[in-house]
């Protein structure tokens, strides 16, 4: 009788519609819970997650703050979409290296007046070194920061950009969005410091960076030498006269009341002197600056990738940097096609995305024209010093 009560009881409580329910929507939270788990595991080791605060500034988000939270608000963070990596962070400060005191202004001195070029979301906030945490992956993947293996050293204006954003692509590439200026800037802030805004990384994946100032920085070769020995470096050229108009017309969108590029030139314009202390002509003595390169590492390591076949020939580029760090060759042909809006190629997805990609508008500016004498003497000026450089890296990259 008293067990049959009991039984009785038990199957009402059971079978309650009240209990039914509350133990459905138990059931339904703690799937829920698990998905929702299972996801954050599977975001966090994603390769291609890529993250930094600027990019959260970009697109209006809290992201980069967030990163630097605990874990709760990471989490969140990890769940909202992802900011694409190429979304105009398109960098670059300008370049500081060639100052002198009556240039610095013209020779895009960062202290003078920042430029962040490109990285649009960064202007007005004065010179400060990327916080870390702010620049690298989410914090809580798998895998671990390393230092970089390959930097992208160089040279402003010469295609460094377009270089990253396609070596992205590749699956066992994993770099910083931002340029982290660490071997000119930032050196005394220390290794762990520069470890930490890397990306973490797989057994096998390549962790990379790119700064070009690092290119005409005296201290950049033994600094990066210090770090490692092996590390691989490539340089992106470029006909430095167009490189000098480049640089000169990434300046003179932010000022536009900037002398005229011909005065600049000139230190004397009836004698036709050229004025090597502007650094936009500076920068384009590469002979110069590499034989600074050489004294620290082997021509073997270092990798010159031509800024004019990176626009006529990406694939073709793309595939000797590809050789050079010692990668299966996956970013081929098939990864491009030529905008022609944009007027250069662009690729067909971009990392961690379905959609064609551009460079931003920061990317491919349109040029002043420049008086065809006065290009004239840049070329007579840069020519002895390209056939130093052509026969230094034993290749000639056409710009005579
Ligand atoms: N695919 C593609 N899309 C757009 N732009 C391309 C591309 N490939 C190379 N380039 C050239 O890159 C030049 C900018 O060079 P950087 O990225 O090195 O500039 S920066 O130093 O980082 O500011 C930029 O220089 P400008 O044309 O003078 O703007 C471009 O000519």
């Amino acid at each position: 009788m008293e067990y049959s009560l009991v039984c009785h009881n038990l199957y009402a409580f059971s079978f309650s519609p009240v209990k039914n329910k509350l133990f459905l929507l138990g059931i339904m939270f703690l799937l829920w819970v698990y998905m929702l788990y299972s996801c954050v595991g599977y975001c966090a080791t994603m390769p291609s997650l890529v993250v930094d605060n600027y990019r959260g500034k970009e697109t209006g988000s809290v992201v980069g703050k967030r990163i630097e939270n605990n874990g709760r608000v990471d989490l969140m963070s990890r769940l909202l979409p992802r900011p694409q990596p190429w979304v105009d962070i398109e960098s670059d400060y300008d370049e500081p290296s060639v100052r002198t005191s009556s240039r610095d202004l013209l020779n895009n001195d960062v202290d003078a007046y920042r430029g962040a070029e490109d990285w649009d979301e960064m202007r007005g906030e004065g010179q400060r070194a990327p916080e870390p945490g702010a620049m690298s992956s989410f914090s809580n993947g798998s895998g671990s920061k390393k230092l970089p293996q390959a930097i992208i050293i160089g040279v402003k204006k010469g295609g460094t950009r377009a270089l990253l954003e396609f070596l992205r692509v590749h699956p066992d590439i994993r770099a910083v969005g931002a340029e982290p200026h660490f071997f000119d800037r930032n050196y005394e802030n220390g290794l762990e410091w520069y470890r930490e805004l890397m990306p973490k990384t797989l057994e096998g994946q390549i962790t990379m960076e790119k700064t070009p100032s690092y290119f005409v920085t005296r201290e950049a070769p033994a600094r990066i030498s210090t770090m490692s020995r092996d590390t691989k470096l490539i340089v992106v050229v470029r006909d430095p006269v167009t490189r000098a108009i480049s640089d000169y017309t990434q300046t003179l969108s932010k000022n536009p009341d900037i002398p005229t590029f011909e005065s600049l030139t000139f230190k004397n314009r009836t004698t036709g002197l050229i004025d090597t202390s502007w650094s936009a002509i500076q920068i384009g003595i590469y002979a110069k600056h590499l034989d600074n390169w050489l004294q620290y590492f082997p021509m073997g390591q270092i990798l010159f990738v031509s800024g004019e076949r990176l626009i006529s020939d990406p694939a073709g580029e793309l595939g000797r940097v590809q050789d050079f760090l010692g990668l299966k060759r996956i970013i081929t042909d098939k990864h491009f096609y030529f905008n022609q809006t944009k007027g250069f190629p662009c690729l067909k997805k971009a990392e961690g995305s379905s959609k064609p990609h551009c460079l931003g508008k920061t990317k491919g500016r349109t040029h002043p024209n420049i008086h065809p004498e006065v290009v004239q003497r840049l070329r007579d000026f840069y020519r002895p010093f390209n056939m130093k450089f052509y026969q230094m890296t034993g290749h000639n990259f056409g710009w005579d």
